[in-house]
């Protein structure tokens, strides 16, 4: 369903110094570096999978998701989703995918949520009954008839997440991409959208690439994790491998089993990525 092959992207990063001279010789000259966010990045994901796409900060996790949903287009190497190139065939694409960065919002910030969800509706061109529907199931699910017709300013971080991934939701995509989904999320916030998560994807079949330095969001959802560390890919397998491979492992602490976090903190010393 999801392939990337040799995927590399790098970035032009402008070089600033601070100072009135500098600032004036920028306006002349600018020297710039290249950052290299992605190296060689190759995967597969089937149909149906909850992925973990784990990393420490600046690793690449963003600007894969980026790249898979079509919005950065890579330096090199091919990405076949359901059979498209999402940079190539974006119009078409993006009726399969869902995308919920939790540090931006696709909601309008001063309209109703509503107001925003019969926007999206109209741009991705949905069926009336079938909006209906999904709209009815995720008010349902993610418990939004109190905030629905309050404008997006006035919701609290949970609320408005909640709502970010019903409007992800609301073309029925095949494919969800979160990127931080519960990031900033209390407790029980944290817990629903872990549930309705795992609820779309048994439910429904929706496959799902999750982003998150919450590890307990990778215990509760995925079964597989693929590890990346300065823009290349460390790790792919699945988590009861690893749990299995340091199951005796005390040399971080007493902890036996250790958890999947101390696990993934053992990962990024043994990969020198932290
Ligand atoms: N638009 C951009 N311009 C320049 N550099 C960028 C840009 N976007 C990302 N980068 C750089 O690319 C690298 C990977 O960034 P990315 O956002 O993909 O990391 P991440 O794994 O999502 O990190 P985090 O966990 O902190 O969100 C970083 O070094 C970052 O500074």
């Amino acid at each position: 369903m999801i392939t990337l092959s040799g995927i590399s992207k790098s970035f032009k990063v402008a070089q600033r110094t601070s100072g009135v001279k500098s600032a004036f010789r920028a306006l002349f000259r600018r020297d710039y570096t290249e950052v290299a966010a992605l190296n060689e990045i190759s995967f597969d994901i089937q149909p149906g999978e909850i992925v973990g796409y784990i990393g420490p900060n600046g690793a690449g996790k963003s600007t894969t998701i980026k790249v898979m949903s079509g919005i950065l287009v890579p330096d090199r190497g091919t990405c076949s989703i359901m059979g498209y190139t999402p940079w190539l065939d974006r119009v078409k694409y993006v009726k399969n995918i869902g995308v919920v960065f939790g540090q931006r919002s696709q909601l309008w910030w001063d309209v109703p949520v509503i107001d925003s969800f019969d926007l999206l509706r109209d741009i991705y061109d949905v069926p009336n009954d079938e909006y209906r529907n999904n709209l009815r199931l995720l008010t349902e699910t993610l418990d939004l008839e109190g905030i629905i017709r309050t404008p997006v300013r006035q919701l609290s971080l949970g609320q408005r997440m909640r709502c970010e991934i019903a409007a992800s939701l609301l073309h029925s995509p095949s494919i969800l991409f979160l990127d931080e989904p519960t990031i900033g999320l209390d407790a029980v916030s944290k817990i629903a959208v872990r549930q309705f998560i795992s609820r779309i994807n048994k439910e429904k079949g929706v496959t799902i690439i999750l982003t998150t330095h919450d590890m307990q969001d990778i215990e509760a959802l995925a079964s597989r994790i693929l590890l990346i560390g300065k823009g290349t890919l460390l790790y792919d397998g699945d988590i009861a491998t690893l749990k299995e491979k340091y199951a005796y492992d005390t040399t971080s602490d007493n902890e036996t089993p250790p958890s999947i976090e101390k696990i993934i903190v053992r990962m990024y010393k043994e990969y020198e990525i932290t």
